[in-house]
């Protein structure tokens, strides 16, 4: 039986939402509602929070199953991190811009300023040269018909090697696509995976002008705004962050989401409770508690029910696909949605005793390019744990966490721990010396560790446009659109937050809103 949401308990609130998945967008989501005085009941289908964050400690060793690093490129991130006073908790990986690429079957320095390109043994005289007279020799798509479809269609290798050619493309843009989706970079769209080189072309042309030129103004701009900036606490803050690159929290990236699951807290946070139905009633004051979450709790196989006036989901695509959604009484089907495709992937934290490391590298980390299968190289990459973050190895022992799967190797992601292991280790000897067995290994297979925005992608996006149309009240929040990062995950569960807010704003919570934002919330400005 459902249990109605009493007006008379609304009295203090703005409304009530219910928020699917607990992950970085579910609670980001969550305690942007909280903070301005919505009800808000989480709803996590596992015993914790996090989602695909997921850190871990034992003996000294501290460990992560999901990302390693998060970066600052979002302003909700921002005032996320300050508002739950997060900044004394950030750790900054050591030497993080000492990153290598494989080359020819041995780690090479990736260069990290302009005038180190010229020094590289990653590219040849020719592709350097290329990289510099770009403004000059990049082409143009070639019109096609119905272009501004079409072009949504070009791939990242395409794109990028129309303006600074193959080796390019194979040396420095296959590894970086490898490691931030596990994905090549022929299958995934320029214009969905990297949004802002698509805009630099559109304006600029060259993407080395653009580039130039767009950062010029960025910088101006970022300026101004921290002239503006008065509490010189906050102006420290900005502009020291810009420049840090990506970082972690002590203790791991699980600091974060235990700090957003400590505010939203108590009854809102339903651990162990997976939804299976959401059911939509269009008829009266729409988007006033016209939703009804139904859910199993504590592995319990008896339905129950709540009802809300707006629904957040964040919850992967596949997972979406489960729940039965209803809408006046008749199964809405999400049949109309394309397929999407995800890269599988098995994550191996080894650690070793010191001696047993012969050249181990400084930095973050190694990538390797797909063409560095034909030198025998099978993992995708290498972060230097123990390097990145000292204070997570126990004395004596040097950590890596390697990358194996992905778009280049389904299968082998879902090898047995005996056979990813082997692959680790051989690949471990020839680029840091490795010598031995490990003396601990902890693994976890993802099968479905990133969603990929594929060539067409937008038919997928162009559904959740639909779905969100149709039903009124129910938000899609996750890291199926807008980017696969931690910090677009918050961000994109903040601005749903904010979107969900000015809903119930506008249907009817105008008196209840003034009284909750009475109170001086201005460093929740983006969150
Ligand atoms: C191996 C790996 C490494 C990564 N490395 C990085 C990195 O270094 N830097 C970076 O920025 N990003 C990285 N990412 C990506 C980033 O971690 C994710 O994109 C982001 O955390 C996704 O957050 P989310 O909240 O959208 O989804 P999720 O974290 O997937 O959360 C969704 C939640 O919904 C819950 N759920 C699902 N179905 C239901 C249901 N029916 N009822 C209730 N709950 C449900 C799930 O249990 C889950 O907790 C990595 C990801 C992986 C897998
Ligand atoms: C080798 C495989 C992978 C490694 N990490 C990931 C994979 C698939 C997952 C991942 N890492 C990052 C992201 C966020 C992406 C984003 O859109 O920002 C994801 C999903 C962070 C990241 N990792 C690398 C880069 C260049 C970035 C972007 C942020 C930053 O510059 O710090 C490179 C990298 N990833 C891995 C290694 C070993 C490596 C470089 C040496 C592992």
């Amino acid at each position: 039986m459902a249990e109605t949401t009493d007006p008379k308990h609304r009295k203090h609130s703005l409304g009530s939402v219910a928020v699917v998945g607990a992950g970085a967008s579910g609670l980001a989501a969550a305690y942007r509602l909280k903070a301005a005085g919505v009800a808000v009941t989480v709803f996590e289908t596992q015993n914790a929070v996090g989602g695909k964050i997921q850190s871990f400690s034992q003996n000294g060793l501290i460990w992560e199953k999901g990302p390693n690093t998060m970066a600052e490129n979002d302003p909700e991130v921002s005032f996320l991190i300050d508002d739950l006073q997060l900044r004394e908790q950030q750790q900054f990986p050591v030497l993080q811009n000492k990153r290598y690429i494989v080359r020819n079957g041995r780690p090479e320095m990736l260069p990290s300023n302009p005038l180190a390109i010229l020094s590289t043994k990653l590219l040849s005289a020719q592709s350097k040269a290329r990289i510099f007279l770009e403004p000059f020799l990049w082409k143009r798509k070639p019109a096609q018909p119905n272009d501004s479809k079409s072009l949504r269609f070009c791939s990242v290798a395409n794109f990028l090697g129309r303006h600074f050619g193959h080796e390019v493309v194979d040396y420095l843009v296959d590894p970086f696509v490898a490691g931030t989706s596990g994905a090549d970079p022929d299958s995934i769209s320029v214009h969905h995976s990297f949004p802002d080189l698509w805009a630099l072309e559109e304006s600029y042309g060259s993407l080395i002008v653009g580039g130039i030129k767009s950062g010029i103004k960025k910088k101006k701009e970022a300026k101004q705004k921290d002239n503006k900036i008065q509490d010189e606490r906050m102006q420290l803050a900005a502009s020291s962050k810009r420049s840090r690159g990506s970082f972690s929290f002590r203790g791991g990236m699980q600091t974060l989401a235990k700090a957003l699951a400590e505010k939203v807290g108590g009854e809102s946070l339903q651990l162990n409770s997976v939804v299976i139905g959401l059911a939509s009633n269009q008829q009266g004051n729409p988007l006033r508690n016209n939703w009804t979450v139904s859910y199993l709790k504590g592995g319990s196989s008896k339905k129950e029910q709540k009802n809300f006036d707006a629904v957040i989901l964040t919850t992967p695509f596949h997972e979406m696909q489960q729940l039965g959604v209803m809408k006046d009484g008749q199964k809405y089907p999400l049949d109309y949605f394309p397929e999407v495709v995800y890269q599988p992937m098995s994550v191996l934290v080894m650690a070793f005793e010191t001696d047993r490391v012969k050249q181990a590298l400084e930095g973050f980390g190694i990538l390797v390019p797909r063409k560095e299968q034909a030198n025998g190289f099978q993992t995708l990459g290498t972060l230097f744990s123990s390097s990145m973050f000292p204070d997570r190895a126990p004395a004596g022992q040097v950590v890596f966490t390697t990358f194996i799967g992905g778009s280049r190797n389904r299968a082998l992601a879902a090898a047995p721990l005996e056979e990813l292991q082997e692959v680790a280790l051989k690949d471990l000897q020839r680029l840091v010396g490795v010598d031995g067995s490990p003396v601990s290994i902890k693994h976890l297979y993802w099968e479905r560790a990133f969603p990929q925005y594929s060539l067409g992608y937008s038919s997928f996006l162009d559904s959740l446009k639909k779905m969100e149309m149709e039903l009124p009240g129910l938000l899609y929040a996750g890291n199926h659109r807008g980017g696969l990062a931690v910090g677009k995950a918050l961000a994109a569960g903040c601005q749903a937050g904010d979107q969900v807010l000015s809903m119930l704003e506008a249907t009817g919570g105008d008196k209840i809103f003034t009284m909750a934002m009475a109170e001086p919330q201005a460093s929740l400005a983006f969150c």
